[in-house]
């Protein structure tokens, strides 16, 4: 497919999520278009704004949020989403409205907005300026599926379940996911905002597309299971990054510094940690972690981050004796380059909470997987990592003991290395469908078309 296939450049506006894992995947899906010979256009939060000097190739819209002075914690995420949709609305319409009356403002008439689910205030500016919208969800079909079988669940008065017990049960609706591998936690009542927030953020509403970081062959089944009630096309075309190779999307710093030490350490020796960009834990949690990392007796790369412990630094609270250890075979920063790591050949496994990045990011190099899911589609991509296309490991709990025991089965047991040679066959089954004639492929070809032919401005 030819850049110059486009005769005249067409503008995408795309409207990203203020949060690592959802800002990555829309800056990727920027890049693509771009190389198919888009003009992109990123209409951004100045909360965890991107930086533009590191994407010369694309326009900034900033919308201004009214955030400072806001909780954004974790804890607060709910509102802050909200305190978004609120306050970006007029923003962001009066931009649109300038791209879309005064065309020289950015040159090209534009084509349509493609918007991260969460962020709706932009769907509702496209339907009044009559453009066409495209949504991006930066999470498998399987996860999205789950939900609607929860919301099936809680209309039946089927959960909450009446005991702890009844959470290893399978729930043939959703198979194999269990009740304790659902997104939302299904022994309590969940609050109504939060149900009211996955009600509209599960929704498509009027978009004419729906556009997927994800592939068939990996979630093919919970992808014709949503066709039925979103009649319009889907266009699956991850993993995106490995169409965007280069570009840089990180918020925080990147210690490189961790890529000499990689190169130091045997092929496939180093068992690489981190939860992400959002999830909190304890500082039970903390310590728990660092002793089963420690007492595994592998060489370790953990990415700290400083929020990962809520309200205190998370490295300083790491116990003496740990950061002793490290000193002789780990090394501890708090944001690595994450892509570089896993693409590293001294790193051999990969305990992680299963953001979807992440997984996609692991499964791309061939990286087997621990996991240790934490909230949301985490706990349902858990469940396919070691369930449905085994390359992951279940950890039985989050303890010491377990993590130890998880990561020496990994590193050196036969048991782990069945499962890298599995990850390996993936990563091999990814770059298939990246290159021609692939699902992704051929899949990114027809959203190309699609965006073309959308009337939007002319
Ligand atoms: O030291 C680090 C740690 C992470 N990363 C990057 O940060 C991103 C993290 O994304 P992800 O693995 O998806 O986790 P979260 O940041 O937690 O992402 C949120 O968004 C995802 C996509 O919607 C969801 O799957 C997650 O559950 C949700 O928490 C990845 O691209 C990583 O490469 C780094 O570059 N350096």
């Amino acid at each position: 497919m030819e850049t110059s296939g486009v005769e005249k450049r067409r503008g995408v506006v795309l409207v990203p999520c203020p949060f690592q894992g959802h800002i990555t995947p829309m800056l990727q899906l920027g890049w693509i278009l771009h190389s198919k010979g888009f003009s992109i256009h990123i209409a951004h939060t100045k909360f965890n704004s991107p930086n533009p000097s590191n994407l010369p190739h694309f326009t900034f819209l900033p919308l201004s949020d009214y955030l400072d002075g806001c909780d954004t914690s974790f804890h607060n995420l709910l509102n802050v989403m909200s305190v978004i949709n609120t306050n970006c609305e007029a923003p962001f319409q009066e931009y649109m409205m300038k791209m879309v009356g005064e065309e020289e403002v950015c040159g090209q008439p534009v084509a349509c907005i493609i918007y991260d689910s969460i962020m709706q205030f932009a769907e509702a500016v496209a339907n009044r300026l009559k453009l066409p919208s495209i949504v991006l969800r930066t999470t498998t079909a399987a996860y999205m599926h789950s939900h609607n079988v929860m919301f099936q669940l809680l209309a039946e008065n089927l959960v909450p379940l009446p005991a702890e017990s009844q959470l290893e049960a399978a729930i043939p609706q959703v198979y194999p996911l269990r009740f304790k591998d659902l997104p939302l936690p299904a022994t309590i009542e969940i609050p109504q905002p939060v149900l009211d927030f996955l009600h509209s953020y599960m929704d498509i509403r009027s978009s004419s597309a729906v556009i997927w970081n994800t592939m068939d062959q990996l979630d093919h089944w919970a992808l014709q299971q949503l066709q039925q009630d979103w009649p319009v096309p889907f266009f699956s075309i991850g993993p995106f990054h490995k169409m965007a190779p280069a570009i840089p999307t990180s918020l925080l710093e990147e210690e490189s510094g961790c890529l000499s030490w990689l190169d130091k350490q045997a092929p496939n020796s180093v068992i690489y940690v981190s939860l992400g960009s959002l999830a909190i834990i304890d500082e039970k949690k903390l310590i728990e972690m660092a002793r089963g990392i420690a007492k595994s007796e592998q060489p370790f790369l953990w990415a700290v981050r400083p929020s990962l412990l809520n309200g205190s630094d998370a490295i300083k609270s790491l116990p003496e004796d740990f950061m002793k250890i490290t000193q002789e075979r780990g090394m501890v920063v708090q944001w690595t380059p994450q892509k570089k790591v896993l693409a590293h050949p001294a790193v051999g496994g990969f305990l992680t909470h299963c953001g979807w990045n992440s997984t996609l990011e692991s499964m791309c190099e061939g990286v087997p997987l621990i996991c240790m899911p934490c909230f949301s589609d985490q706990l349902v991509n858990a469940r396919y990592l070691t369930y449905v296309w085994r390359v992951g490991m279940e950890l039985e709990n989050a303890g010491e003991r377990s993590i130890q025991e998880a990561i020496r089965t990994l590193m050196v047991s036969e048991e782990g290395d069945a499962i890298r040679q599995r990850a390996l066959h993936m990563k091999r089954e990814i770059e298939r469908s990246i290159n021609e004639g692939g699902s992704s492929y051929d899949s990114l070809y027809r959203l190309v078309e699609f965006i073309t032919s959308l009337p939007g401005t002319k």
